[in-house]
């Protein structure tokens, strides 16, 4: 009996079971597609906003990148490596990521506050209208205060950036801060800049926490507000009961809505003035640009080069004429040594005739032409070669190293580069030989063979016109020598314009101009000048005698 009953119930209840699950298919699937498409919408969106965010900081690095190489080398003489990089880095994140948070949350705020003003007017207009009147007022403060607020931003934006550039410089110079002992000293300036940019961010903080708190208070007298004008319509019977609770819940999700962008309002002012930080420079015109004007074909350029009454001072120090009526002309095919006193100018006259800066009057012509109108990728990358004695390798393989001179030179054009600039034997000795990754600096090979590698990356170039900005460190005499030897080589047929530091390598030149405070105080050979006694005369002294006093005191 219990058996047949309890069979019966089972029955029963798997009937009623069968009929509930018949009524709820259909709403159960509903509600299940619709949890999938949710899950596809979210994922399109987050997917969407991230690549939409990424490819944004990809392509404002790329162009800040290549607006900040373009820029006048003047612009390297007034900001900080580490400041630059902070642009780069820091910036484009915070800029970046308020992006991307602005998009994903204000939208949905925003688009919420629309909707229920929507759903509200149709509810009351009168009540709608009074929100109405109070939420330009929100967004007019909110303006104000975003204004201040974004400069206090950039203000400790560009801070921090100071205190990157003091990290930079100490790393970047790390072998001179220890040879100095004086990582200590390192670290309190950049404690110091931190500290700065501490107290600075902190106090943009209390300011955007006092602009929410402010916002969140305003926000809730909206809704008491509205429960107070609320009231007021229903017992004028104005409005209905349900009508109002239906308002207020409204007015409630607003108030939610627009607390949420208050809060968002903080990674706004961020987000901005990063992003101002980032385009000023993108949006920066160099006033010597890197393309655009005569190039002088290879077979026509002889290399003549003449400075004609040349005035110049540094953008930087708009005081101090650096050069004052400087005439000088480099005849085609010969040697020219600038020599004088420190300070004198003479790495100016080589970086004027480079390009790096402009006259301030006068003018540098090549073969006639004036350097102004000459493209200056043409002019740096063909027309001129430079080697600074104390180069630069980058941290990349020797042969990249050289090649760097002629992007499409082949292996074995830079080996024969190489061996012009008695560089191929060191570099064979290396148990990588041409692969051999040189160090940030190049600081695993020496001096010496550093200056080879320079020779042969200029060499690798084959310029019309050379400058040759002497080294100022001595090398030891093998290596001088051997540095020397690949020097006149490479000099042989072109027009050289030496920088002169020590005098005895350049007495085989064919002009030597003696520059003293931005003007030709002295020219001729180097007999000639011997004969007259004057400036170079007595530098060749001071330099004999500078030699001397250490052996003459041992
Ligand atoms: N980038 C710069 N910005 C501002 N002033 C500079 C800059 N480079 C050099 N100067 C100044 O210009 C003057 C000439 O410098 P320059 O380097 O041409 O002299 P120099 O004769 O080559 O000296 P040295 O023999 O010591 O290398 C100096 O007073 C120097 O301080």
């Amino acid at each position: 009996m219990i058996n047949v009953v309890s069979n019966h119930l089972n029955n029963d209840s798997e009937s009623a079971a069968g009929n509930y699950w018949q009524e709820l298919k259909v709403p159960a699937m509903r509600l299940g597609i619709m949890y999938v498409a949710q899950a596809a919408f979210t994922f399109v969106y987050i997917h969407t906003l991230s690549c939409v965010g990424e490819r944004m900081a990809c392509q404002l690095r790329q162009d800040l990148f290549s607006a900040i190489v373009r820029q006048d080398i003047a612009f390297f003489d007034s900001h900080r490596t580490g400041e630059l990089v902070n642009r780069l880095t820091t910036d484009v994140q915070d800029f970046k990521s308020s992006f991307k948070l602005c998009v994903s949350q204000g939208l949905r705020s925003i688009t919420q506050t629309i909707g229920c003003m929507v759903s509200m007017y149709l509810i009351s207009p009168p009540l709608t209208l009074y929100m109405a009147t109070i939420v330009p007022v929100v967004i007019g403060v909110g303006s104000l205060l975003g204004k201040f607020l974004r400069n206090q931003s950039r203000a400790a934006q560009a801070q921090v950036a100071k205190s990157t550039a003091v990290c930079d410089e100490a790393l970047s110079n790390i072998r001179t801060v220890r040879a100095f002992a004086m990582e200590e000293k390192e670290m309190e300036l950049y404690a110091q800049e931190l500290e700065k940019a501490r107290i600075m961010q902190e106090n943009l903080g209390m300011g955007i926490g006092l602009f929410q708190s402010g916002a969140n208070l305003f926000l809730n007298g909206i809704v008491l507000g509205t429960v107070g004008i609320g009231g007021s319509l229903l017992s004028s019977g104005q409005i209905k009961p349900g009508d109002l609770m239906a308002f207020l819940v409204a007015t409630q999700t607003i108030q939610r809505s627009l607390a949420q962008l208050s809060l968002l309002f903080g990674h706004y002012v961020r987000g901005t003035s990063a992003g101002s930080r980032v385009f000023e420079y993108i949006h920066l015109e160099p006033s010597i640009p890197l393309q655009g004007g005569k190039t002088i074909p290879f077979h026509s350029l002889f290399g003549q080069v003449e400075f004609k009454n040349v005035y110049f001072s540094y953008p930087t120090r708009q005081d101090q004429k650096v050069l004052k009526d400087f005439t000088l002309t480099l005849p085609a095919g010969k040697v020219v040594a600038l020599v004088g006193s420190s300070g004198g100018g003479k790495s100016t006259v080589a970086a004027l005739l480079e390009r790096f800066y402009d006259t301030d009057s006068g003018e540098i012509t090549i073969d006639g032409h004036n350097v102004k109108n000459l493209d200056p990728t043409w002019l740096r990358g063909r027309a001129i070669g430079f080697i600074n004695q104390e180069p630069i390798l980058f941290a990349s393989s020797i042969i990249e190293n050289i090649r760097y001179g002629k992007p499409s030179a082949s292996d074995f054009e830079v080996m024969e580069a190489a061996k012009l600039a008695n560089a191929d034997d060191f570099i064979r000795s290396f148990p990588n030989g041409y692969a051999t990754r040189v160090g940030e600096r190049g600081v695993t090979i020496s001096g010496g063979q550093k200056q080879r590698i320079a020779i042969a990356r200029a060499l690798l170039k084959n310029p019309s016109i050379l400058i040759l900005d002497e080294a100022t460190s001595a090398l030891d005499a093998e290596s001088e020598k051997l540095v020397q030897d690949a020097l006149d080589k490479v000099a042989a047929g072109r027009t050289v314009l030496i920088v002169a530091h020590r005098l005895s390598t350049i007495q085989n030149a064919d002009i030597i101009a003696v520059v003293s405070k931005g003007t030709i105080a002295e020219v001729g050979t180097h007999k000639s000048l011997v004969d007259k006694r004057g400036l170079y005369w007595n530098l060749i002294r001071q330099q004999q005698q500078n030699h001397s006093s250490p052996s003459a005191g041992a």
